[in-house]
């Protein structure tokens, strides 16, 4: 008898090929990042980043009832500091009435069951643009850590229900962990960029930010010595697993597409939630693509999140979310 197996039997219809699905994305899946600016009324389209926006906090509260509505209930938020109140130490950072701040209070007051994490790291910040103090040419690391861990109570004490350290510095999960507990925050979360490559997918998001690293002498033109290098896979597991030991609660890897192997590994190595970042870059390009008409747009969307899931993502954040939660119908 031949052919013994006819696996298109369990593809022959929308209806079986939803029967035997495996992997199915819902709107909790997902986190929105959103950036906010200072100012009122203000919704900037990003120009590396179609048809999406910087918005000041009287439209990101708009915007926060609306993800609501849609069951998106997570929001990962990031401020774009003017110049004047940049500086080397992030001393914005730690301002407890500063735009991060009032942002948290914004999201909880419009929409109380948000659930509300916040971008810990000095580069929005940082007059040089990096993720930490620089001296001599270098990044700081334990001076880093100390702001990171002061920033993290004061998010805390606005409200944030997960901090979110970006930074890679070396140490400063067990560091915002103490600091937490010390002032009371006992149920604060942490979700560490735990494995964060080296990526020039962040572009865009510099653009959104204005946070690319400044082109002066003794200032670092890259991240290199911090974040990780594309090659490694090992390294990954470890930081990964570093961070669960220091306290963290959900672990991430950043970017997505390209380092879909390494979701896969550490999520069959650890038993904590597994978060993919689909970064700035990966939405810049299937944009650009679907502006050309090269791709089709909603499609190559929902494979590449898709993808993710598949691969062991528990939570992705993304800049498609509601545009695939819309299709999600
Ligand atoms: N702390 C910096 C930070 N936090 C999130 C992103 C990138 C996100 C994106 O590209 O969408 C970056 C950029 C960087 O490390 O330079
Ligand atoms: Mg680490």
């Amino acid at each position: 008898m031949y052919p013994l197996i006819r696996n298109r039997r369990l593809r022959n219809s929308e209806a079986i090929r939803h029967l035997v699905r495996e992997t199915v994305l819902t709107p909790s899946d997902f986190l929105v990042p959103l950036f906010v600016v200072e100012g009122k009324g203000i919704k900037e389209e990003i120009a590396s980043m179609p048809n999406y926006y910087r918005l000041s906090l009287d439209n990101m509260e708009k915007e926060v009832r609306e993800l609501w509505n849609m069951g998106l209930c997570a929001v990962l938020l990031f401020v774009k500091v003017p110049d004047n109140l940049k500086d080397n130490a992030g001393s914005e950072a730690l301002n407890d009435h500063g735009l991060m701040q009032l942002a948290i209070k914004t999201v909880k007051n419009a929409c109380p069951d948000m659930l509300v994490m916040t971008d810990v790291a000095m580069d929005p910040y940082s007059s040089y643009g990096h993720d930490g103090i620089v001296a001599d040419g270098q990044i700081l690391n334990d001076e880093t850590v100390e702001v990171l861990a002061e920033m993290s109570v004061s998010h805390a004490k606005a409200g944030a229900d997960f901090v979110a350290p970006s930074d890679m510095m070396d140490g400063r999960i067990l560091s915002i962990r103490e600091a937490l507990e010390d002032e009371g925050y006992l149920n604060t979360g942490i979700m560490s960029y735990s494995a964060k490559y080296a990526s020039a997918f962040y572009g865009p998001f510099r653009d959104a930010l204005d946070s690319a690293p400044v082109d002066l002498k003794n200032v670092p033109k890259d991240k290199k010595s911090y974040q990780m290098d594309s090659a490694n896979r090992f390294e990954a597991i470890r930081e990964t697993q570093q961070d669960i030991d220091e306290g963290a609660d959900i672990v991430m890897v950043k970017p997505g597409l390209c380092y879909l192997d390494i979701v896969r590994e550490i999520k069959n190595e650890v038993d904590v939630p597994v978060a993919v970042y689909q970064v700035s870059g990966e939405y810049a390009m299937l944009k650009a693509a679907a502006e050309k008409g090269w791709l089709d747009h909603d499609s190559v969307m929902m494979e590449q999140l898709i993808s993710i899931k598949r691969a062991g993502a528990n939570i992705i954040a993304s800049y498609f979310a509601k545009d695939a939660v819309k299709l999600m119908g």
